[in-house]
């Protein structure tokens, strides 16, 4: 049986700031990202599975990465917590602001290897993470792809 690839496209809206950075993203703003998560593995060839023809129901991966990473950053501000953004951040949680603080500059680089670990551990043993693409603005984006990263 042949392996195929297949691919379930996301959006969210975020907010981040890159502390230290030579430009305007400096500042707190925010994008419309666009994620792209490809897997790969057999189509179920067992004609009385329900999933019978399919690598992975498009629904089971839109339920792990919406648990993973859109439910969880759509309409968040991300502060890399080792920067004095960190005040800012809890003064913004302590007014109830969804803020996510994490261990890395939130560059588009870096939230896509993050992702891949987050989506990495929940696939089923049979499916695997092929690449992820991540799109912050028309014109710049990241990607991450596993046979890069063994
Ligand atoms: N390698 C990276 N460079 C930059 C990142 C990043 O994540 N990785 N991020 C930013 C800013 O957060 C923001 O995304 C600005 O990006 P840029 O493409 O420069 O956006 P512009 O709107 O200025 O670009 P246009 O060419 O006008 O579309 C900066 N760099
Ligand atoms: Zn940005």
């Amino acid at each position: 049986m042949s392996t195929i690839r297949i691919t379930k496209q996301f959006n969210f809206e975020t907010g981040h700031a890159l502390y230290g950075y030579d430009g305007k993203c400096k500042n707190v703003h925010g994008h419309s990202y666009k994620l792209s998560v490809t897997v790969s593995g057999k189509p179920i060839k067992d004609n009385t599975n329900v999933k019978f023809g399919m690598v992975i129901d498009f629904g089971d991966l839109k339920k792990i990465v919406n648990e993973e990473i859109v439910d969880i950053f759509d309409h968040a501000t991300v502060f890399n917590k080792n920067t004095p953004h960190v005040e800012l951040a809890k003064e913004l949680q302590a007014r109830d602001h969804h803020v996510i603080l994490v261990d890395y500059q939130p560059t588009s680089e870096m939230m896509v290897i993050d992702f891949a670990e987050k989506i990495k551990n929940r696939l089923p043993e049979n499916i695997k993470l092929y690449s992820i693409k991540l799109q912050e603005t028309d014109s710049s984006f990241a990607e991450w792809f596993a046979s890069e990263n063994k």
